[in-house]
Formats: C-alpha cells, structure tokens, sequence
C-alpha cells in the first residue's frame, strides 16, 4: 500500500525555509535545515521533484498539520545524476563534486560498466576517482590493477593522470589509507558507486559507523507501507558538515541514454584526443577514411577501449524502443 500525501495547504506570506534534500524515499524527502535539523517534505506538483543532494526552498506545514513539509521549490543545479534500469532512466543526485567507483580485485569487475561510470561522471562535469579494492587478494589484485593499465595511462596535456586510481584494502584499513580516503573525500560531496561485493557497505561503515543509527528513525517513518526500498542518502563525515559521502543502494550503473553518439568521443579522453585529426569533421571514428582515431587503434588507444566505444555508440544511436 502506498503513501497518499498530499503536500498541506500553503499559509499566505509564510516564510520559506531553505534546505538540502539529505534523503529521497520515492517522492517523499528528508530536508535539512542549516541547524542540522531534518524532516520529510513533499513535493507540491511535478515540478518539484527534488533528489538528493538538491538544495531546496520549503515550507512548514500550518499550525495543526502536522511537522512535514512542502518542497516550493528546487534551486538550480550545478550538475544532475542519472541512474538507469532496463526500462527507464531517473535522475537520482545533484550537486555531487567527485563520483568514488569502487571495484575489487574479487568479483571480477565489469569493464564495460566502470567505461560508463567513466563517461557519465565525464559528461555531469564530475571528476571520477577508481578505487580497487581487496590489495590484500594479491594474485587477483595484480591482474585487476593490470586491466586497469588503459585508464591510468590516460593523461592530459600536461602529462597529468586524468583519472585518479586508488589501491585500497577496506577490510584492514591502516593508518596510511585512511588518511588517503581522508584526503581524497575531504570537503567534497562524494557519491559512491559500485557493483555488488566490491565493499560498498565496508566502506560505507568504516566511515560512517553510525550511519544506522543516524537515517534509522526517518527512514522507517518514510518506508512504513511502502513497497520500495531504494533510497539515496547523504551522510555527512564531519561535524563542521562540509564532507559527505552520498549513498545509493542497489546503483550500478549510470544512465547514458541522455547523452548523444557523437559526444561520446568527447567523454572517452583517450579517444577523444584523436577525434581532431580525422578527415571528417562528423566522423564517428567507426569505419571511416582518414580517422585519426582507427589509426591509433592498437597504438595508443587500446583495441578493447576502442570496443567499448563502439559498442556503446551503437547503443546510444539506437532508437529508444519504450
Ligand atoms: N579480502 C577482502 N575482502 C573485503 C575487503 N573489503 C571488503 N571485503 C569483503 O567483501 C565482501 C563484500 O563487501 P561488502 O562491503 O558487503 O560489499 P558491497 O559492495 O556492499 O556488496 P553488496 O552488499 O552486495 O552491495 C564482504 O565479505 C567483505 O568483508 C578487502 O579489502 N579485502
Ligand atoms: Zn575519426
């Protein structure tokens, strides 16, 4: 059974509040206010809806009605996070500064996945950091680092890695690391993404270990009766509320629908760097004369990434069947 709610009957002249949506549960959201306080809110009308990370202007319920909120509106965005299932695509986050991709040595993680981790961080403008997890698996860790060996290869002008990649061991976290993940997540907004069995939630509760505790109480007011569990949360690290670390259950893959073919070249720098020596200028570095690109193939731009490219052109050219 679902939640019926409507947002309460705005009161003339009230003060609207500001916020950030620290919690999303299907429409219903968690505001929180600049004194840390927090309480659901409900978008009013469809042009409302607020996901995390959204700062947001509210307003309290009328006297009588109760302590939840109305969403009046959503700020502007400085960037905007899809996630994508079979069937459709969600906006999910805003507003993230940095997007960790945690993998392992074990499972085997999935290259096509971590390339479009890669483009859809590249296409919000969000700088990705690859962490690999589980260094102390050794045999299975050299061989991940190995396949790993075309993104850290990939530089800018200046020589300069474009992708930061992090060995970590999350399970024996010493001293050394922790003040790495300190250092890398430090006053930033840091959505974490992962497929299942890289250590997500080892993360989650080495640097939140009261995490539990802390979302418990709203979470369970929101999700009694509900059917979804699939929330997005956005926990912070320090008490100065400045690091935070954003959460999303379930989220393995980013959405690319809404990226056109021919920008993806753009968002594979690797790739990308090629594109302005073609013979074409509307190249799509598949099959044509004088790309610049093909001939690097093999070369500088590996054959797999080249695949990838491919394959993921192929899909984005193709007509969405809804
Ligand atoms: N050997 C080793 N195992 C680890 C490490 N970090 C996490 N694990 C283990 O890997 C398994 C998966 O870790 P989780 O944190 O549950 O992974 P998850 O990404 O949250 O996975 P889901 O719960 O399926 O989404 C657990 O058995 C962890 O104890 C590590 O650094 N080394
Ligand atoms: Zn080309």
């Amino acid at each position: 059974m679902s939640r019926k709610y409507r947002a309460p009957t705005p009161v003339p002249n009230a003060a609207l509040e500001s916020g950030l949506i620290v919690g999303s549960h299907g429409r219903h959201c968690v505001v929180e206010s600049a004194d840390g306080s927090r309480r659901i809110c409900h978008p009013r009308g469809k042009k409302n809806q607020a996901v995390v990370g959204d700062q947001v202007l509210w307003l309290p319920a009328p006297p009588g009605q109760g302590e939840e909120g109305s969403i009046e509106q959503v700020q502007p965005r400085r960037n905007l996070l899809y996630r994508q299932d079979e069937i459709r695509t969600k906006s999910f986050a805003a507003n993230i500064d940095q997007v960790l991709i945690l993998i392992a040595a074990e499972p085997v993680f999935s290259e096509s996945q971590l390339a479009r981790a890669l483009i859809a961080a590249e296409d919000a403008g969000i700088a990705p950091i690859v962490a690999l997890n589980k260094s102390d698996l050794a045999q299975p860790f050299a061989q991940a680092w190995e396949r790993l060996a075309a993104y850290r290869a990939i530089a800018d002008e200046a020589g300069q890695p474009h992708y930061r990649v992090l060995g970590l061991n999350l399970a024996r976290p010493g001293a050394e690391q922790a003040a790495l993940l300190r250092d890398v997540l430090a006053d930033k907004a840091t959505l974490v993404l992962g497929p299942s069995g890289s250590g997500k939630s080892t993360l989650i509760n080495l640097l939140i270990p009261q995490a539990q505790a802390a979302t418990g109480e709203i979470s369970q007011a929101l999700n009694s009766g509900r059917h979804t569990t699939t929330t997005t949360t956005w926990y912070w690290l320090d008490a100065a509320r400045r690091t935070a670390l954003i959460d999303s259950p379930g989220f393995q893959e980013f959405g690319l629908r809404h990226i056109a073919p021919t920008a993806l070249a753009h968002h594979m720098p690797d790739i990308g760097q090629h594109a302005q020596g073609c013979k074409f200028y509307n190249c799509t570095h598949l099959h044509e004369p004088g790309c610049a690109v093909l001939a690097e193939v093999g070369h500088s731009i590996s054959a797999q990434r080249h695949r990838l490219y491919a394959e993921f052109f192929q899909e984005l050219a193709a007509p969405v069947n809804y």
